[in-house]
């Protein structure tokens, strides 16, 4: 085979992938390097984790990639066309200052955002496309749909909460994924999540106040993702649930973005903008 590149054939985006030790970040590092239409030129995780200043491939222990594992961010996006994000709250706002500078698409599915982090991405949306989801996998993005149209044709005589289980390391409740769904559901009524949203029930509660809608994290094991939404009446129920089973779904939808980004201008997107949903 030559090693000419083919000129017909438009540039490969380059992709740095964040947190690149993780559990996101070792499933998005292989389907990466796997895949026809993508270059990895950037793998990255914190100062003092082991991998760095190894080569990610054999890192991860398999053949070499030639991509070395790094803590500096600044040198590794400014090179990319798309970063890809599993980490944490704080280094997601980190990284979205860099990719806003370099004009990369910067795909975050990072979850625990609290509103300063959000403010934060909109600023740097004004420069580069930022692609965010609590959960990149078409069937959440779908049962996203249906949430907010049940939620529409059934009255306020029908109590809604989600129930999720994740994995014993999973940090933030609820899931990023049960957010998601109970906004659609809160959409569906006409309303906000901030408006009908019930704290987590302990003790003495008294009644289930009509119109809320409430939430349960069960943790544990090494669950994927599993995703409940009930709607309960007088004499029946109805459940919309999504299991994953594979990290695949959500670095699969995440690949997707990095390549519908590419031809974007700056501002804040979603999964269900990327799946024409
Ligand atoms: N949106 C989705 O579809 C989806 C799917 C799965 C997980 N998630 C979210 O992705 C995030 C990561 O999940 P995980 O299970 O891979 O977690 P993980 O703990 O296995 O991986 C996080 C990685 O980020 C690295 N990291 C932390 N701070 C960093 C920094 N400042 N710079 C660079 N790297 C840093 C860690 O060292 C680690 O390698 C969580 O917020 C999780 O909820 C979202
Ligand atoms: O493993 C995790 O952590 C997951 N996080 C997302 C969420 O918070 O909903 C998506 C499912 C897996």
């Amino acid at each position: 085979m030559s090693d000419l590149q083919n000129t017909d054939q438009p540039p490969r985006p380059g992709v740095v992938v964040t947190g690149a030790s993780g559990r996101m970040g070792q499933m998005l590092v292989r389907l990466v390097l796997d895949h026809p239409d993508l270059r990895l030129v950037g793998a990255l995780d914190q100062p003092g984790q082991p991998w760095i200043g190894q080569d990610i491939g054999t890192a991860m222990g398999g053949a070499p990639a030639g991509v070395i594992v790094s803590d500096d961010a600044v040198t590794a996006i400014a090179q990319a066309q798309a970063v890809i994000d599993f980490t944490t709250p704080d280094a997601t706002v980190g990284f979205a200052e860099l990719t806003a500078q370099a004009r990369a698409v910067h795909v975050i599915g990072t979850t625990g955002l609290g509103p300063d982090h959000l403010a934060a991405l909109e600023a740097a949306a004004r420069h580069a496309p930022i692609i965010r989801a609590g959960n990149m996998s078409l069937g959440v993005n779908l049962l996203v749909g249906l949430t907010r149209k049940v939620a529409a044709a059934l009255g306020e005589g029908w109590d809604i909460e989600v129930v999720e289980s994740h994995h014993r390391h999973k940090v933030d409740a609820p899931s990023g994924t049960a957010l998601m769904l109970g906004e659609a559901a809160a959409e569906g009524r006409g309303t906000t999540l901030d408006d009908v949203r019930t704290p987590a029930r302990e003790g003495i509660t008294g009644a289930r106040p009509p119109g809320t809608i409430g939430f349960a994290a069960i943790r544990g094991g090494d669950v994927v993702g599993e995703h409940d939404v009930i709607f309960a009446a007088e004499g029946e129920r109805i459940v919309l649930r999504h299991l994953a089973t594979d990290r695949a779904i959500f670095a699969r939808g995440a690949i997707r973005a990095a390549l519908w980004g590419q031809d974007k201008g700056p501002g804040s997107y979603d999964m269900h903008d990327v799946l024409g949903l």
